[in-house]
């Protein structure tokens, strides 16, 4: 142990299961850990410590040892105290908490650069805390649904990646009922499938009903990895788009009714089955059904409640621009608000922030949507043809906690939302809280520094201006990011080398 301290020392895991951790690790085109630019720091040994480090179910005094990547040792207490071998970077009363997991971002990368990007998508993630994220299979060109379409993947992340990134593969009609395609799939690395029960707006990603999902389920079963699932559905007494009449297209009344809370309803009842499927003795066990985005805090809420009681291995996430807006903030015209499900209403958003603290929600994603400006026809306002998708993903950290701290939540309930929850779901054993043995990814912030999302401030995302968070004001600035012990951002800085690793399943 580096360390003689007055305070309590918690002591190293046991050799066999760090060793354990890093074996299992599979990172093809990580750089060798403190490689050249990796870091802004100079060592790959070092301690870490704050007045407030959110670690073993508490927030309190304490000191990180970081050693090779890993999370050597938490010493708590006074660490001011402590005599450390190694050199100490002291962050005073700043929080050092888990780096967040991003279970639900599009990078768009190979194919719609003109998007976003790895390069673009990970300097964000960096800059805000996100130390991990999980790709979605669609928006880029051509869509992950195959063996051969992860590995362009792949192909195109290489040496882009601030942070670790894994992959999502697409459940789709075409593999939906051939093992042995989705066996391929899954063999080549991707942590699960995902599947949309409506048109994706993605061409070649086309919607599965419930009979794809419940065979998809079966081959997952064997791999125990879990299928997030778009759940929209239009129902089956709904011919189009539920408007009727010549209705104002830049109206965002106009566009709530076209998305009603039905079709979330209607999905969520469809995939019934499929969820009893997951069930202990059910003909998918070991599968597990994640519903994205959930917006309707009501029925589809309620149902989703009623499978987890009866035993069902299922998940549901929200995402912040559910938590931070509601419908009559929504300007007409301000397509930097659309999305699918929709923002609703007032009511709607007091009944998530609940349904999140009571444990019903069990976690937050980004669904960081982004698209090329136009397609966003900020100027026409269009809000039936723009392009649906929140752009946000270097700013979840600070709105979460903004709009949050009104519902009075912990650091330790944002670590389990955007950390320890996540990890589980992405089936990263060694990722998601601040223990030994553990990667050490890390964030540490300021969550009193207040300040507005304006033109001067840093942002990475390939087109600053179609996110709706521009103009807001929020507390929780980013001070450094840690993945794997690289210090990848620090002081509006990016690390010179990207040494992100891929995430690929075994
Ligand atoms: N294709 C795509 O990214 N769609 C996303 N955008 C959005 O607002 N909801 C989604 O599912
Ligand atoms: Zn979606
Ligand atoms: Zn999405």
């Amino acid at each position: 142990m580096a360390a003689s301290a007055k305070g309590r020392l918690v002591p190293v895991l046991a050799v066999a299961a760090a060793l354990a951790a890093v074996l299992l690790y599979r990172a093809p085109f990580s750089k060798s850990l403190g490689g050249e630019g990796c870091s802004l720091l100079p060592h790959d040994h070092f301690w870490i410590a704050s007045e407030r480090v959110v670690t073993l179910g508490r927030v309190g005094p304490a000191a990180v040892e970081v050693k090779g990547g890993l999370i050597n040792a938490i010493a708590v207490g006074d660490y001011r105290n402590f005599v450390l071998r190694r050199p100490l970077l002291d962050y005073g009363d700043a929080v050092i908490m888990p780096g967040l997991i991003d279970v639900h971002a599009h990078l768009d990368e190979p194919g719609r650069e003109e998007w976003e990007g790895f390069s673009t998508g990970t300097r964000a993630a960096a800059a805000g805390g996100i130390t991990t994220l999980v790709d979605m299979p669609l928006n880029s060109f051509p869509s992950t649904v195959s063996e051969e379409t992860l590995k362009l993947k792949l192909e195109a992340a290489r040496d882009k990646l601030f942070v670790d990134v894994g992959f999502w593969g697409g459940l789709v009609p075409e593999n939906a009922f051939n093992p042995s395609a989705l066996e391929s799939l899954l063999n080549a690395g991707v942590l699960g499938l995902k599947s949309f029960m409506c048109p994706s707006g993605i061409n070649d990603f086309p919607m599965t009903n419930s009979t794809h999902i419940e065979e998809g389920l079966v081959t997952l079963a064997k791999y125990q990895r879990p299928l997030l699932i778009h759940a929209e559905r239009i129902p089956d007494d709904e011919d189009d788009d539920g408007l009727d009449g010549e209705l104002d297209p830049r109206s965002y009344a106009t566009y709530l009714k076209s998305r009603p809370p039905a079709w979330e309803e209607s999905a969520i009842r469809d995939l019934q089955r499929a969820m009893k499927d997951t069930e202990a003795g059910g003909r998918s066990e070991g599968a597990h059904i994640h519903i994205v985005h959930l917006s309707d805090a009501k029925a589809s809420l309620e149902l989703m409640k009623d499978a987890k009681r009866t035993g069902a291995s299922v998940t549901v996430e929200t995402c912040p621009h559910y938590l931070a807006f509601s419908a009559d903030e929504v300007p007409d015209g301000d397509t930097r608000f659309k999305c699918a499900p929709p923002i609703r209403d007032g009511m709607n958003r007091e009944n998530l922030w609940k349904a999140l603290l009571d444990g019903h929600i069990d976690m937050l994603s980004s669904d960081h949507s982004p698209s090329a400006p136009d397609l966003k026809l900020m100027e026409e306002g269009n809000f039936l043809k723009a392009w649906g998708g929140i752009s946000s993903l270097q700013f979840v950290l600070p709105v979460t906690w903004s709009y949050g701290k009104r519902y009075g939540i912990t650091l330790n309930q944002l670590a389990a939302w955007w950390s320890e929850n996540p990890a589980k779901l992405a089936g990263q054993k060694n990722k998601g809280a601040i223990l030994p043995g553990y990667h050490a990814d890390i964030v540490v912030w300021k969550p009193e520094a207040q300040f507005e999302l304006d033109d001067s401030h840093s942002v990475y995302h390939k087109h600053r201006n179609i996110s709706a968070y521009l103009g807001k004001e929020v507390s929780g600035k980013v001070l450094s990011t840690f993945v794997r012990g690289n210090l990848v951002f620090a002081e509006d800085k990016h690390a010179k080398a990207a040494c992100g690793a891929t995430i690929l399943a075994k």
